[in-house]
């Protein structure tokens, strides 16, 4: 198998970060901070980055990380990074083998800022980046709703691994997905998946454990024959993405279900296991640039579960110029088979709006 030993980084990484973070909610202060983009982060993110880079650094020194977090708010608060020391010192995983694998714990609290920092990388088209999101949906987080916890390694640009660490998403591949999935997912029994897929070598989930890796299984989207019966995910956040486009595009497709709403890349997550069937993410702003570490492990999920995954305008997501998608607008995920007459009614949507 291709890439085993960066798969099993990358899953014992996010389950060690995606307990840190649960650890947070039930029993923190989240510690909340708003960024210079008014969006809140949270001393779970810092947490869960300065761990899984450190997982990286480990294994593999020489590959660069683009993170979406870095150490400047704790470098300036020492409570803070008080309170991040913490977390990492008591987030380990029960099997000792496992946590070895993955370095063990943070030696100190210079090594908490390095590896929090150390997230920096500009990204592009050549060699081994890891794109992270340590805690995606952040506002779902601090609703209790879904988030997830995002690693993948990019190959010369093209997302080639992926992990999704989803706390408050249920074991169960099958179980239907229904409104309530986003707006009180608190974790409880038979919740928590880590979601994978190497490229060329298909998806899995596994639930997620304190100890080492479950065993996996294989997952892959619906069949949908009749694209009227398809359920389709989209945003909790009406900035994030435009619901009144999604709604349009969903009703030209015969589509009378309403949209599941879920924060996060549980979306990805939840079309590739079938649970789900499409993924809108129309643009709200003209400017606004889709972050790298949103879509990578996500998109190489769905796309190994027999999806297809675009921008609005049909082109194919450009992982390699940089930390953002910066010449994509939007994304659309759709099992291959009805991705066609989804990208077409997704482009008369938008045409009808210039
Ligand atoms: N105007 C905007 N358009 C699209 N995405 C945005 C946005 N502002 C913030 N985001 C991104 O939306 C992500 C959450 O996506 P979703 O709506 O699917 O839950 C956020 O990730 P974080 O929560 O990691 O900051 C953030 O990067
Ligand atoms: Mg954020
Ligand atoms: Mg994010
Ligand atoms: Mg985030």
């Amino acid at each position: 198998m291709a890439y085993e030993k960066e798969l099993e980084t990358a899953l014992l990484a996010v389950q060690r970060a995606t307990l840190l973070t649960k650890s947070v909610f039930t029993s923190h202060s989240k510690g909340t901070l708003t960024k210079s983009d008014a969006s809140p982060v949270t001393i779970g993110d810092f947490g869960a980055q300065a761990l899984i880079i450190a997982s990286i650094k480990h294994v593999f020194p020489e590959d660069e990380v683009v993170g979406e977090e870095d150490a400047d708010d704790l470098r300036a608060d020492e409570t803070l990074r008080d309170l991040v020391w913490d977390l990492v010192t008591a987030a380990k995983l029960e099997d000792s083998v496992a946590e070895d694998k993955i370095g063990g714990p943070i030696k100190s609290k210079d090594a908490l800022l390095e590896a929090l920092d150390s997230g920096k990388s500009a990204g592009g088209r050549k060699g081994r980046i890891w794109a992270l999101d340590p805690i995606d949906g952040t506002k779902g987080f601090l609703r209790g709703g879904q988030y997830a916890v995002c690693l993948a390694l990019m190959v010369d640009g093209v997302p080639t691994v992926g992990v999704l660490g989803c706390p408050n998403l249920p074991v169960d591949d099958k179980a239907p997905l229904d409104s309530s999935i986003g707006a009180d997912a608190d974790s409880g029994e038979g919740k928590g998946v880590l979601f994978s897929a190497v490229k060329g070598e298909g998806a899995s989930s596994r639930p997620l454990s304190k100890a080492g890796l479950q065993e996996a299984q294989k997952i892959s989207m619906k069949d949908v024959t009749d694209i009227s019966e398809a359920t389709f995910c989209e945003s909790v956040e009406a900035g994030h993405s435009s619901h009144g486009d999604q709604a349009s595009i969903a009703s030209k497709l015969g589509i009378t279900k309403a949209s599941v709403r879920m924060d996060s890349q549980a979306k990805y997550a939840s079309i590739a296991r079938g649970a789900g069937d499409l993924y809108l993410r129309l643009p709200v702003s003209k400017s606004y640039e889709e972050k790298i570490w949103d879509h990578a492990a996500g998109v190489v999920i769905v796309q190994e579960a027999g999806g297809e995954v675009t921008d609005a305008h049909g082109k194919p997501l450009d992982f390699g110029i940089g930390r953002t998608l910066k010449e994509n607008k939007g994304v659309v995920a759709a099992p291959k088979s009805v991705f066609p007459k989804v990208i077409e009614v997704v482009k008369e949507v938008l045409g009808a709006k210039q």
